[in-house]
């Protein structure tokens, strides 16, 4: 369990998180959401005690993580995949960092294989594509076999196998009774792999919740209706109060209607004596959900800082 409470970090006039409270619990997969700048990093950063906090406090069952002797026995981390020594090889890597924290120095080839890296062992890590330092890091944060796993941007870098594979990871890892923490930027990375969802923007807290509830919390239906009269049908459904887009190009015929539902829009269209070619009601996604949750937060939008 990961407990955060009235979390802040500044630095000078900058606010990069700002008086955040949650609560991570084990047994699931919780995802960690917000637009980039939205101080996950740093969030994650605090939790493992390498930044200071401002104010508030992070603990890890129950323990600031400076606390726990033997670090990776209690809390498993992949911050940076890239910050590791280039000249080591992978093996060398982990059994140093096994010796270091009181690790059986079995748990480096069991690691090694749970990540599929078995066969680059004895390669010098220098030479790893990104996807495969991202392996390396999974392989070290479960090195200790610990209870709290944290993982910053796992998937960058990953090709859709490896993908695959980390989601499986991820739920198995939940499904053992720990505690599954992992951040991104891009919800769409979540939607297959997290239960639970905590989502910041600007340092703050927007939403902690189960993913389905965060999902029908921003859920807004549009419909889409095709006709070879579709300009008139626009301004039919403009008059009752909709708000009308042109769906793909303009002489297609289809618009995306918002504000009415199917049946009021097929009944307009029937007063009106215009053909109806299709009508189709669409759930916005989760990630329309997200980015209208957070527009207010980015902090960058279209090149300008706010
Ligand atoms: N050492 C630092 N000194 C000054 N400002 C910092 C420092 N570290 C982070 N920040 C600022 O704090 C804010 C939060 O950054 P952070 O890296 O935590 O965000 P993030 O959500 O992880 O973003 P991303 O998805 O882009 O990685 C940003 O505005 C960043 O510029």
């Amino acid at each position: 369990m990961i407990e955060i409470s009235e979390l802040t970090k500044r630095y000078g006039d900058k606010t990069a998180v700002d008086q955040l409270s949650f609560t991570v619990r084990p047994g699931r997969v919780t995802g960690f959401l917000g637009p980039n700048g939205a101080g996950k990093t740093t969030t994650l950063r605090m939790i493992l005690g390498l930044d200071t906090p401002t104010g508030g406090t992070a603990t890890v069952s129950g323990v600031p993580f400076r606390g726990h002797r033997r670090g990776l026995r209690h809390v498993g981390a992949l911050l940076d995949a890239g910050h590791v020594h280039g000249g080591r090889t992978a093996t060398a890597h982990l059994a140093a960092l096994a010796r270091s924290n009181g690790i059986p120095p079995r748990r480096v080839r069991e690691v090694l294989d749970e990540v599929g890296l078995t066969d680059a062992a004895r390669r010098r890590i220098g030479g790893f594509s990104l996807g495969m330092k991202q392996r390396l890091g999974i392989a070290t944060a479960l090195l200790g076999d610990p209870p709290v796993l944290l993982f910053d941007e796992p998937i960058n870098g990953m090709d859709p196998e490896g993908v695959l594979w980390v989601r499986r990871l991820f739920r198995r890892l939940a499904a053992e009774g720990r505690t599954v923490f992992l951040s991104s930027h891009l919800m769409s990375e979540m939607e297959n792999t997290a239960d639970q969802l905590v989502v910041i923007g600007r340092g703050r807290l927007i939403a902690a919740e189960p993913l389905a509830d965060f999902a029908a919390r921003g859920t807004r239906l549009s419909v889409v209706a095709g006709s070879p009269r579709a300009v008139e049908l626009a301004a039919v459904l403009a008059a009752a109060g909709a708000s009308v887009e042109p769906r793909g190009p303009a002489d297609a015929g289809r618009i995306a209607v918002t504000g009415l539902p199917a049946d009021r829009i097929g009944a307009l269209a029937l007063e009106h004596r215009i053909q109806l070619t299709e009508l189709t009601t669409q759930a916005a996604s989760l990630e329309e959900a997200f980015m209208e949750l957070t527009a207010d937060s980015a902090e960058y939008l279209a090149g300008h800082r706010r």
